[in-house]
């Protein structure tokens, strides 16, 4: 270039003479160690981005991991609303500390900040992009297994220069049945494409209703083409998210931590795999062994971006569940992927902080590989659908809880 200063840290043009790749990342706070940044994006505002922000936020903080939301939605700031924060941000020397909910989500919002939340922000593009920059570099998030970022909406200016701040490397799509879906999704995988960003899943929020006394479901804003959109894009996961009057109760009344719904799950695992994590399974000749406490040997899978990189047989010399989710806990293990399984066991390893997955039967690598896909669900009942031919009696469970053919 004619005109060059060799000041590349300066200059935003991406030129041959370019000395140093060009990031526009902005630095975390030394105080802070975050190991996956999702961006919860959508095509325009108000369709439920900050309601799905929140939900994977409140699934993965039950699965018992240490959970953040970043409300990049500056000028919309709905994060502390839905969870009814009403407390302001504090700061010391060494940065701004966290917002945090009733089961300790480690938030921080525009309006976390200021004085009368009622204020608005009127505010131009590049200021908002560098406050949510300050969000990510002055704020102290500690240790923080998931972040999730409600994005401001669109794929304009502002969100493109977040997106290019933060370390996102996932992306979640919320759409609702009324937009023009195939090009919204569109302009996000190629926005998502631009930046290297993998699609974790697109969200419908807003699919259907069902009917409270014929449980009958009525697609209120039109039949939903998400599935072929997905297929489109080449984008595996997609979550429907009927409308429910108790939903935007719950979020109205900053309750949504106290909501339950399963419809998140399947996205939820994706996110969950897309961390380093270790996986057992109970282990007898290449198939799912079917009797949890009298396992002698564990298939350990060890995940990373959702992929296998390493995997190895080992043998436990301990028996009894109590003693096996101990020895689980102890190999690292985040997820058990089991055929039956007793209640007893079940609570041994959520307190051990195991997620277990059960009533699965089969050979376990293709069983491991539908749960990397999303297509295992996690049942947290007790199960016990296996036969009992070799004489065994079940002991080590309560059977009020099976389902299965053993009482
Ligand atoms: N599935 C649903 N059922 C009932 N109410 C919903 C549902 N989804 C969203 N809402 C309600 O719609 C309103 C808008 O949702 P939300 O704030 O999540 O949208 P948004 O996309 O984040 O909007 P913006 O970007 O403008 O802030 C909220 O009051 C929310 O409670």
């Amino acid at each position: 270039m004619s005109d060059c200063s060799n000041g590349c840290g300066s200059c935003s043009s991406d030129c041959k003479d370019r000395t140093a790749p060009q990031s526009f990342l902005a630095e975390a706070n030394e105080l802070s160690s975050v190991k996956k940044v999702i961006g919860v994006v959508s095509g325009k505002g108000g369709v439920g981005k900050s309601l799905v922000t929140s939900l994977l936020a409140v699934t993965m903080q039950r699965r018992k991991y240490c959970t953040a939301i970043l409300d990049a939605d500056i000028t919309g700031p709905s994060i502390p609303k839905a969870f009814g924060l009403n407390e302001k941000a504090a700061g010391t020397e060494a940065g701004i500390l966290t917002v945090d909910t009733k089961t300790g989500i480690r938030t921080i919002s525009v309006n976390s900040l200021l004085e009368d939340d009622t204020d608005p922000v009127v505010w131009r593009g590049p200021i908002v992009a560098e406050t949510v920059k300050q969000f990510w570099s002055d704020v102290i998030w500690g240790d923080v297994d998931f972040m999730f970022i409600d994005m401001p909406p669109g794929t304009g200016d502002v969100p493109l220069t977040v997106f290019q701040s933060l370390p996102v490397e996932g992306i979640v799509i919320v759409t609702s049945p009324q937009e023009l879906v195939s090009m919204i999704v569109g302009k996000a995988v190629k926005m998502a494409q631009l930046m290297n960003i993998p699609i974790l899943g697109i969200v419908e929020n807003m699919s259907y209703f069902t009917c409270p006394d014929c449980g009958k479901k009525y697609p209120i804003f039109g039949e939903s083409h998400i599935e072929e959109v997905a297929e489109e894009y080449n984008i595996k996961n997609v979550a429907r998210l009927p409308i429910n009057p108790d939903l935007a109760a719950s979020v109205d009344k900053g309750m949504i931590e106290d909501f339950e719904g399963s419809w998140l799950d399947g996205l939820a695992d994706i996110i969950e795999g897309s961390l380093s994590s270790k996986i057992a399974v109970p282990y007898d000749e290449g198939q799912v062994f079917q009797h949890f406490g009298h396992t002698e040997q564990f298939e350990i899978v060890e995940i990373l971006n959702g992929k296998i990189v390493n995997k190895d047989i080992i043998t436990s010399d301990c028996g009894g569940h109590g003693a096996l989710a101990g020895f689980l806990a102890d190999n690292g293990i985040s997820t058990l992927i089991c055929g039956g399984i007793g209640s007893g066991a079940i609570t041994a390893l959520s307190q051990a902080g195991i997620k277990v997955v059960s009533g699965v039967t089969g050979d376990a690598d293709e069983q491991i590989a539908l749960y990397l896909a999303g297509k295992l669900r996690t049942s947290d009942q007790a199960t016990c659908d296996h036969d009992h031919t070799d004489g065994h009696n079940c002991s080590d469970h309560d059977h009020s809880n099976c389902k299965g053919s053993c009482h």
